[in-house]
C-alpha cells in the first residue's frame, strides 16, 4: 500500500476481480484490472458521499456481520437510481465489500477513509432531535422511521433523540423551550404541518436568544444556525418535494447524513403589531383557502381529503373581492416568467446572499443584526390592485408536490429573498379549470389573461370598505356591550366550541380542534364573525360569501388583513434543491 499526504493506493479484491483502488483528494474510486493488466470501468465515490466504512463483510439490514475475516472491509454510499419519474432520481444505499491483501493494509485503509471523511465533510450532524407525528399523512410516521431512517443514521454514527408527539405543538414547544446543548439538528417525520412546527419553533428559539422582537413587522431576524431535516410522511409534504425534488424518506436521511445544507427564505405574517405565523411554501386566500377549510372536516380521507374538497370549492366558484399591495423586487435579478428553475447550486441563490446581509462577517461567522436593526429590504415603492379574485397566493419557493411537480410558480428561488404574489382574477369556471389543471401539466399557467404574477418582497391584504377587520372588531365589542343580549349566538358559539364540526356556518370552519381549543384559551374566537351575516354553510351554498380564510401552509389563519414579508434565507434545512439527474 502507498500513502502520501493526498493519495492512498493499493490492489484490493470484490469477489474474485481485482481492482486498484485510490483514495486522493476528495474522490475514493476502484478500477477494475483484467487478467492482462488492463484497466477497466471506475467507480468513484466523493468522499462527501461516502456514509461509513465498516470492519468486515457488512448486510444493511439487519446490520450485522455477516463473515469477520481480518480482510474485508465494507464501504457505505450515496448511490443514484437509475431511475427516476421526474429529473431528480432518489438516492439509495450502496455498499460495496472489499477484500485486502493483508489485515495492515485493511486497517489503514479503514483509518484513512474515515480520516478523510472527517476532513473533507466537517459539517455532518453527530447528534439529532426527531420528532415523529404518529398520525400524519398516512400514519406510517413511526414504522417510517424506524425501518428506513434509524438503521442509516446507526451506520454512519448518528445519534439521535426520538420524541412521538402526543400533541400539536408539541415539536414547536419542545424545540422554544428544552435544552438543545450538543444537537445538531431537528428533524421532523410527518408532513408540512410538521415541518412548521419546527419552523416554529427554530426561528422563535433564535430570536429569543438574539433578544430580537418577532411583532416587529419591521425588524431584520437573526438567522438561524440549527439545521432542520424532513422526512417526509405527511399528506401533500411540498416543503420536502421543493427543497428535494422527490420525496422519499431514504434520500432525505442521506441528505440529513452527508450533512447537506441548503437556505430557505422564510416569510413572515402579521396582523397590525402581532405576529400570526411563518410560511415557507404558501400563503393563499380564496381557492386554496376555501380548499382548506372545507378539508378538515373530511380529514378522515387522508390525504385525499384535498382533491375531493377541491372539486366542491371548484363547484362553488366563487370569488372574493379584496386589496392586494406589494412592494416589488428588483426586476433585474430575476422574474416568475424567465423560465428558469431553481437548482442545486442555484446562481440567483448564492448571488443573493451578500445583498441580504451586507453586514455578514465571515472572519467570526456572525450576522451583526445590531449593524442594521431594520432590514433595508422594505425600502421601495408599493404597488396597489384592487379587484375581485378567485385566488390570491403569496409563495417564497417553487411550492411544487407530487399534486403538481412544477409548482404554483414554476422559477420561484429558494433562497433568493423574494417571494411571488399570483393573483388570479374573476374568470369563468373553464378558465378557472385551466389555470389549475396547468399546474399539473408543461403549459405556463401564467399565460392567461385572467393571472398576473409578481415577484415581491412582502404584501399587504386588505378588505373592501365595510368589510374590514377593524370594523369587525368594533362590531365584537358592541356585541360585548350588550352582553346577554343575544343568547342565542352565545349559545352557538359554545356548541361550536364542544364540537367544531357544527362550525359550517362560518368563515372559521376549518379550524382545528386544537387551533379551537387554543382560541378558546386566549378568549379569541371572533364570535362576531361566528354567525355574521353573509357567511354560508359549506361549499355546496349557494348564497354570495364575501370573505374567504387565509390558507397559511396547510393552516387557517385567524385574521383576514394581514402583511406578509420575506426574510431570505432565514433557516437552513438538510437538502441541496433539487439535483438535476439529466446532466453529468
Ligand atoms: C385539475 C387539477 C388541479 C390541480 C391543482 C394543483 C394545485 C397544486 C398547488 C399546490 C400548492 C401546495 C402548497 C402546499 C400546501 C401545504 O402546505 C398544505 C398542507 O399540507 P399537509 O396536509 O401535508 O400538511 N396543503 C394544502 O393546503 C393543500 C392544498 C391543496 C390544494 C389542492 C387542490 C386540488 C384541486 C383539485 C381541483 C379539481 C377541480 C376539478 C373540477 C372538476
Ligand atoms: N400527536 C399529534 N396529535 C395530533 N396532532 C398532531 C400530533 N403531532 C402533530 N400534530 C399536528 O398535526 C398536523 C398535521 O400533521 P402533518 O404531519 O403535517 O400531516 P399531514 O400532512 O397529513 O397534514 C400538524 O399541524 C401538527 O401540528
Ligand atoms: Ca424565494
Amino acid at each position: 500500500m502507498e500513502t502520501d499526504s493526498v493519495r492512498v493506493e493499493s490492489s484490493l479484491w470484490i469477489g474474485n476481480k481485482r481492482y486498484r483502488a485510490f483514495l486522493s483528494g476528495w474522490y475514493f474510486s476502484w478500477t477494475e484490472i483484467d487478467e492482462r493488466n488492463r484497466e477497466k470501468k471506475t467507480i468513484s465515490v466523493p468522499v462527501s458521499e461516502v456514509i461509513g466504512v465498516k470492519e468486515g463483510r457488512v448486510e444493511i439490514q439487519p446490520q450485522k456481520k455477516v463473515e469477520d475475516t481480518d480482510l474485508d472491509f465494507t464501504l457505505f454510499y450515496v448511490k443514484r437510481n437509475s431511475k427516476g419519474k421526474g429529473i431528480r432520481v432518489p438516492w439509495s444505499l450502496g455498499r460495496t465489500q472489499f477484500c485486502c491483501p493483508s489485515r495492515g493494509v485493511r486497517d489503514q485503509w479503514i483509518t484513512q477513509l474515515r480520516t478523510a471523511l472527517k476532513t473533507h465533510s466537517p459539517s455532518r450532524p453527530h447528534r439529532l432531535l426527531v420528532f415523529i407525528n404518529p398520525f400524519g399523512g398516512k400514519k406510517r410516521g413511526k414504522q417510517i422511521f424506524h425501518s428506513l431512517v434509524a438503521p442509516l443514521f446507526e451506520l454512519a454514527g448518528i445519534s439521535s433523540h426520538v420524541v412521538v408527539t402526543e400533541r400539536a405543538n408539541q415539536a414547536r414547544d419542545y424545540i422554544l423551550k428544552k435544552d438543545l446543548t450538543g444537537f445538531d439538528g431537528v428533524i421532523c417525520v410527518g408532513g408540512d404541518g410538521m415541518f412548521s412546527e419546527l419552523l416554529h419553533g427554530v426561528i422563535g428559539r433564535t430570536q429569543q436568544e438574539a433578544g430580537v422582537s418577532e411583532h416587529d413587522p419591521t425588524v431584520m431576524l437573526q438567522p438561524c444556525d440549527l439545521h432542520i431535516g424532513i422526512i417526509p410522511a405527511g399528506s401533500t409534504d411540498c416543503v420536502c418535494f421543493t427543497t428535494m425534488g422527490i420525496n422519499d424518506p431514504v434520500t432525505s436521511t442521506l441528505h440529513i447524513i452527508i450533512g447537506d445544507s441548503q437556505p430557505l427564505d422564510v416569510c413572515s405574517v402579521h396582523y397590525q403589531s402581532t405576529l400570526v405565523r411563518y410560511f415557507v411554501s404558501m400563503v393563499g386566500y380564496g381557492f386554496y383557502g376555501d380548499v382548506l377549510a372545507e378539508s378538515e372536516r373530511h380529514r378522515w380521507m387522508g390525504p385525499l381529503r384535498y382533491d375531493y374538497s377541491g372539486c366542491m370549492v371548484y363547484l362553488c366558484n366563487r370569488s372574493y373581492p379584496g386589496q392586494v399591495q406589494y412592494l416589488p423586487a428588483d426586476s433585474h435579478i430575476s422574474s416568475p416568467r424567465d423560465n428558469t428553475r431553481c437548482l442545486s447550486g442555484c446562481r440567483v441563490c448564492s448571488e443573493s446572499k451578500e445583498r441580504l446581509f451586507p453586514h455578514f462577517n465571515s472572519s467570526s461567522s456572525l450576522y451583526s443584526a445590531n449593524v442594521s436593526q431594520y432590514s433595508s429590504e422594505l425600502e421601495g415603492e408599493w404597488v396597489t390592485i384592487e379587484g375581485r379574485f378567485k385566488c390570491i397566493s403569496l409563495t417564497c419557493m417553487s411550492s411544487s408536490c407530487p399534486r403538481s411537480p412544477k409548482g404554483l410558480s414554476p422559477s420561484a428561488h429558494l433562497a433568493d429573498g423574494t417571494a411571488d404574489l399570483i393573483l388570479v382574477r374573476e374568470a369563468n369556471p373553464l378558465g378557472f379549470l385551466t389555470y389549475l389543471h396547468r399546474h399539473t401539466n408543461t403549459q405556463d399557467q401564467f399565460d392567461l389573461p385572467f393571472v398576473e404574477v409578481y415577484r415581491v418582497k412582502a404584501v399587504r391584504f386588505s378588505l373592501p370598505p365595510g368589510e374590514g377587520e377593524e370594523e369587525e372588531e368594533e362590531e365584537e365589542e358592541e356585541e360585548e356591550e350588550y352582553e346577554g343580549a343575544d343568547r342565542e349566538i352565545q349559545a352557538s358559539t359554545e356548541s361550536v366550541l364542544e364540537d367544531p364540526e357544527k362550525l359550517c356556518c362560518s368563515n372559521i370552519a376549518g379550524h382545528s380542534q386544537q387551533h379551537l381549543a387554543e382560541r378558546k384559551e386566549r378568549g379569541n374566537v371572533a364570535m362576531s364573525r361566528v354567525k355574521r351575516p353573509g357567511f354560508v354553510c359549506g361549499p355546496c351554498c349557494t348564497k354570495p360569501r364575501s370573505v374567504s380564510v387565509w390558507n397559511c401552509d396547510g393552516e387557517i389563519l385567524p385574521h383576514t388583513e394581514i402583511s406578509c414579508r420575506v426574510h431570505g434565507q432565514l433557516v437552513r434545512l438538510f437538502a441541496r434543491g433539487i439535483e438535476d439527474s439529466t446532466k453529468p
